[in-house]
């Protein structure tokens, strides 16, 4: 058997050539470059790059097909990032001119006072986070959040701000699933810290409660403490604020609400049981929305909904892009698209400054990767 080091000598040997190879295809791809400047064809070609990962599978045996397309991958990958680069092209793609069109029309500063659709009544978490992203926001309230998406879309309210995900619950779904249907852009992102206390009527006891009213992620993040009161019964309502409002309207002491603390106040109930969540790091990440395209200074996130191709490695490629251009991903959510059988929209969050030549760079390639690819917006989060 022949020593370890000779094995690694030769292997040494293989990878100069491939480096060397790999030096002289970025050369022949600069010319590829200059020609296609020359004769105004764009840098990505989908159907030869389809050719060559079917050639790169067939030249090789069968065991390292997969290995030599996702390398074949990577070469073009990266052929195509240097064309870009020295073809200064970057802005071949449409969401790309819309992207800088808007930052060059959105003004420097966040509007500090506007209308804003919140779902929910006074109290509500989303007013607390309104309250964050605007100075004086005058908030308009909707039952639901179709509501607020509506509400934005028809121009009623300028902006909607709405709950995407608890640290300890997880996304929201619905708003998720709403997300389809409704045609808006994210223009800011916030966190709250929530709190949920077990607020009541006057002379209600902990041992006496037969109710409890709260929206079902507050009661999901209560899951412990709720475990330890079986005689109750849980009752979901459409948010936290609704619950403490409906308990103070009954009047009755056998009944109690999972909701905020200034609910305490505004609907003139007791603190039964304060901070009752299971864990106290608990945040809700909500999200500004907007009808028109807004890209404010700073924005280093990106939110896109994405389709992919249902085909082995689709995703695998995108991930492979993020990663090749250093992009951070900062959240990946997938939920069911209706009325087809087993298809999911991804929702990813990137970490990337708009104004970073790896946007540009994603931007000019994202579209070839993806079935169906929406750009929600770039944004920055206040905290
Ligand atoms: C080099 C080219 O440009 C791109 C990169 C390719 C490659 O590196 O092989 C193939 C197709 C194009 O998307 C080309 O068009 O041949």
């Amino acid at each position: 058997m022949a020593e370890l080091s000779e094995l690694r000598r030769r292997i040494d040997d293989i990878d100069a050539r491939i480096f060397d190879l790999f030096t002289q295809r970025a050369e022949v791809a600069e010319g590829v470059a200059a020609y296609k400047r020359e004769s105004g064809i764009r840098v990505f070609d989908p159907a030869r790059e389809r050719a060559k990962v079917a050639d790169a599978a067939a030249r090789v045996p069968d065991d390292l097909a997969t290995y030599a397309q996702v390398m074949m991958e990577v070469l073009m990958e990266a052929s195509r990032a240097r064309q870009h680069e020295l073809l200064g092209d970057v802005a071949e793609d449409d969401t790309l001119r819309r992207i800088n069109a808007a930052r060059a029309a959105t003004p420097e500063l966040f509007p500090p006072s506007a209308r804003v659709a919140c779902q929910g009544v006074e109290g509500a978490y989303s007013q607390i986070a309104a309250e964050k992203i605007f100075r004086r926001p005058q908030i308009a309230y909707s039952p639901t959040f179709d509501g607020v998406f509506s509400a934005v879309e028809q121009g009623l309210a300028r902006y909607g701000v709405l709950p995407l995900e608890n640290s300890t619950a997880g996304s929201v779904n619905q708003l998720y699933d709403l997300m389809m249907e409704h045609s808006f852009h994210i223009v800011r992102t916030t966190r709250v810290k929530v709190d949920h206390n077990l607020l009541a009527n006057a002379g209600a006891t902990l041992s006496g409660l037969r109710d409890i009213y709260s929206h079902e992620q507050a009661i999901s993040q209560c899951a412990e403490f709720l475990s330890g009161l079986p005689d109750v019964r849980v009752h979901v309502c459409e948010n936290t604020a609704v619950a403490a409002q409906r308990v103070a309207e009954s009047g009755r002491t056998d009944a109690a609400a999972l909701s905020s603390l200034p609910c305490a106040d505004l609907y003139g109930l007791q603190v039964l049981s304060a901070s009752v969540q299971d864990r106290d790091n608990n945040y809700t990440r909500f999200a500004c929305i907007s009808k028109e395209l807004e890209v404010y200074p700073g924005a280093d996130r990106t939110s896109f909904m994405i389709v992919l191709p249902h085909e082995p490695g689709s995703l695998y490629k995108l991930l492979a892009k993020f990663y090749a251009l250093d992009i951070n991903l900062l959240k990946l959510e997938s939920r069911p698209i209706p009325e087809r059988d087993f298809e999911f929209m991804f929702y990813f969050d990137l970490e990337c400054p708009v104004a970073a030549p790896e946007f540009s760079s994603l931007m000019a390639t994202i579209g070839g990767l993806c079935q169906e690819c929406r750009y929600l917006g770039s944004y920055a989060e206040v905290l």
